[in-house]
């Protein structure tokens, strides 16, 4: 995993990697900026006309060493330099006599000096990076203004002039970026939706800071690799009762696709048996599209009223297509009284417990909730911003001691003892009905073969991206649809076993 460092954590690992490695700090900023140009020269075709703007600091000394590569390479480039140069570092001076002896810098020192941006040109923008400490402003706040009304793609060095690595959004100026190029780890800011117009597309280039001070950074959140995804195993005298037994309690009349899709998706992610409970209404619909499972019916025709935990089954999962009906809040309460061992609830289950928020404290210790951003704001109430939502997912899960995930683009797992984890996989094809369902059956089956809640959550959200990817691939985002990812399973869990 990659821990996701504050702005003081990136300044400490340049400064130990500077001294350790020992590199000097003009040779690092060379090193950064050639890793920039290499990622910013698959992306952006050759002939384009290349306006750099920077400021002066190291971000701003950064542009001016991407402007000196670019140039040595053909480019077409014009370089402004914003602000005063008395306030220059070290590192931008020294950048700033390599550049002129190449071509002309433009200083820009007040609003007459601005040039006017093409819609067709590409801009870098160096004005500030990790290093904002104020909201933008004056003649600053003017460049970016005209940056952001020019139309033009934008590329950032390291990160949006006017956005901090790890805190809400200033009142100031913010370039709005179609890319940023950033260095060593991803930022906190890229993960919220809320600065997706500011960030654009986000792609981290290794500027080789040491990676043993990296790791040792003390951090509550990651970006998730494969490497960390641990799946069950099986050995050779395995049978179906040892291959993990799951109850899967789901369906209600008109519903009964959500419970089909959990089941099948619990199957394809590995569950040696599935018990499914579900009103009589589903009876032949689960024994036609889930011929692997044993049905068990409710009392009940249309809705579930009672389900008892069953001694022969490992896991509990339930909530996909449900309802509210009050027979079922009685059936949920009476089950997370009478459960001990950690249970997968999602869908309606998350909305009853949100009626019923007492509950909360009864469910088992390390249980697993499975929100999506409507059913976590009726659990913990609305919030003002993206952090105060990362915020208010860690109290949910560390004061009921739960692994909670928080689904969308880059599903935020979060464990009971407050540690993020980012999602890489998935796309926004999997924004379609029914997909969280398919997140239920994966999870509830990784659980019930043992893995431990967190890992298992984990894992299921990686797979359940992952299969998305790949069924994106074959599919495309359109098309994509819910069962698509059930079919891509398999591939996915292939492509973790390396
Ligand atoms: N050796 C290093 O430390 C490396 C730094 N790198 C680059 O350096 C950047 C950080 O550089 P710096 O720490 O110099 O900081 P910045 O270049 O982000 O800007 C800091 C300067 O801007 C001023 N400033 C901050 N907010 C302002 C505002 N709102 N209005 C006007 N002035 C403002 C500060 O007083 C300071 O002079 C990184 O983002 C990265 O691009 C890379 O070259 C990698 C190596
Ligand atoms: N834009 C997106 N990028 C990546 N994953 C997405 C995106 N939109 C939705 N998903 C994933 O699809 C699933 C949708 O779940 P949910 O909203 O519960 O669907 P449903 O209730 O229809 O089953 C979640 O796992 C979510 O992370
Ligand atoms: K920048």
């Amino acid at each position: 995993m990659i821990p996701i460092l504050t702005a003081q954590q990136i300044r400490d690992a340049d400064q130990y990697t500077i001294g350790h490695e020992p590199i000097t700090s003009i040779n690092l900023m060379e090193r950064a900026s050639r890793a920039f140009v290499r990622k910013f020269s698959t992306l952006v075709p050759g002939g384009s006309r290349i306006m750099i703007f920077c400021g002066t600091g190291n971000n701003g000394g950064d542009g001016l060493v991407i402007a000196r590569v670019l140039i040595q390479q053909a480019h077409d480039v014009s370089i402004f330099v914003v602000g005063s140069m008395e306030r220059a570092t070290e590192d931008f001076k020294v950048n700033f006599e390599r550049l002129s002896v190449l071509t002309g810098i433009h200083q820009v020192a007040n609003e007459d000096q601005i040039p006017n941006i093409p819609g067709n040109a590409v801009v870098i923008d160096g004005l500030f990076g990790s290093g904002l400490s104020r909201p933008v402003s004056g003649l600053f706040a003017n460049v970016i203004d005209q940056i952001n009304k020019s139309g033009a793609e934008v590329y950032a060095i390291d990160i949006s002039s006017g956005l901090y690595p790890d805190q809400p959004l200033s009142e100031g100026a913010v370039v709005e970026a179609t890319h940023t190029i950033s260095f060593q780890t991803p930022k906190l800011i890229f993960f919220l939706p809320e600065m997706r117009k500011y960030v654009g597309q986000w792609h981290v280039v290794d500027i080789g800071l040491d990676e043993p001070f990296i790791q040792s950074c003390e951090t509550d959140a990651f970006f998730t690799q494969a490497r960390d995804i641990a799946l069950p195993s099986r050995s050779t005298f395995d049978h179906k009762g040892s291959a993990g037994r799951l109850l899967l309690i789901a369906g209600s009349k008109g519903k009964m696709g959500a419970a089909t899709l959990s089941a099948r998706a619990a199957m394809r992610s590995g569950c040696g048996l599935l018990y499914i409970h579900t009103p009589c209404c589903g009876l032949n619909i689960l024994q036609v599209n889930v011929p692997e499972a044993m049905v068990i019916e409710d009392e009940h025709t249309e809705v579930i009223t009672e389900v008892m935990p069953a001694d022969n089954v490992d896991v509990l999962a339930m909530g996909p297509g449900i309802g509210t009906n009050s027979l079922t809040q009685k059936a949920l309460a009476d089950l997370i009284l009478h459960t001990s061992e950690p249970m997968v609830l999602d869908a309606d289950a998350l909305n009853i417990l949100a009626l019923n928020p007492e509950l909360l404290n009864a469910l088992p210790p390390e249980s697993i909730l499975t929100p999506h951003p409507g059913e976590f704001a009726r659990l913990v109430g609305a919030w003002r911003s993206d952090f105060e939502k990362l915020e208010k997912l860690r109290w949910l899960a560390k004061t009921y001691q739960l692994n909670v995930v928080l689904k969308g683009a880059y599903s935020a797992v979060c464990s009971s003892r407050g540690y993020l984890y980012f999602n890489p996989t998935g796309n926004p094809g999997m924004a379609t009905a029914g997909s969280g369902d398919v997140l239920t059956g994966i999870v509830a089956a990784l659980l019930a073969q043992g893995m431990a809640p967190f890992d298992a959550l984990r894992a299921g959200v990686y797979l359940h991206g992952q299969a998305g990817d790949e069924a994106a691939i074959n599919v495309g985002e359109i098309s994509l649809m819910a069962s698509d990812l059930i079919e891509y399973l398999p591939a996915a869990f292939k492509k973790l076993h390396f």
